[in-house]
């Protein structure tokens, strides 16, 4: 199969590139039965839509994968955890009319969810499956994170994956994305978060889902 991976930022998947001598956004790779491109696009959605609007206006592929880190709003979720998002939404497209939040569809003006794409011939069974909200601006403030868990009940939320989803779905190509969980959605507290563990089991089970 020919895979895409993309992920935000280098560290996130550093120890799969290492795995196969891979440096940075690459040319093809042999892993398994798959050949395999690799895109860091710089994190949050401008980037991530600009480097992936790009890179299909000159190729496809049978299955695009987004690699990340992300924090959970669900404390049941435990860091570390690495899920599979099935439906992401832009959390802050819209308009504001006092207390309200229009969200763009109720506007008329688009859609803001996205349901994942998977290729069926890429097994992912064993993940656990998430809703996730896609941010500009990291939630850290009780307020806002209570407004978000009223209006989108999301598990998890991340910079970058609705607009992953939207520009594999405008080229048609298949997509999901893979998150590893840092942190808790909370007061913003830089020592509870865990990055290693996260991007430890992330790169594992990417290994592993390729190696498959
Ligand atoms: O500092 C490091 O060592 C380090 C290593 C790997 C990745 C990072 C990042 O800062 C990645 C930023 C990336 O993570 C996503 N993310 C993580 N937690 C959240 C969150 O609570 N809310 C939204 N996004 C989150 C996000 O997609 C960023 O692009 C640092």
């Amino acid at each position: 199969m020919k895979l895409l991976l993309v992920a935000a930022t280098l560290p996130e998947i550093q120890p799969f590139l290492s795995a196969y001598s891979i440096e940075g956004s690459s040319e093809e790779h042999y892993i398994g039965l798959h050949s395999v491109k690799v895109l860091v696009t710089g994190a949050g959605m401008v980037p991530t839509a600009y480097s992936l609007g790009r890179h299909f206006a000159k190729s496809s592929c049978d299955l695009a994968i987004n690699a990340g880190i992300a924090g959970s709003f669900d404390f049941d979720i435990e860091l570390g955890e690495v899920c599979l998002v099935k439906e992401d939404t832009f959390a802050e497209l819209g308009a504001e009319d006092g207390d309200e939040f229009l969200s763009l569809d109720s506007l008329g003006l688009g859609l803001t969810s996205l349901s994942h794409r998977p290729n069926p011939a890429f097994r992912t069974n064993q993940l656990k499956e998430v809703s996730a909200i896609t941010v500009n601006k990291v939630h850290g403030h009780e307020l806002s994170i209570a407004n978000a868990i009223a209006r989108f009940n999301p598990q998890i939320e991340s910079m970058e994956g609705a607009a992953f989803f939207y520009a594999c779905n405008q080229a048609a190509v298949p997509y999901i994305q893979i998150r590893a969980i840092s942190n808790y959605v909370e007061r913003r507290n830089r020592e509870k978060w865990d990055i290693e563990l996260a991007v430890k089991n992330l790169n594992k089970t990417l290994i592993n889902l390729l190696e498959e």
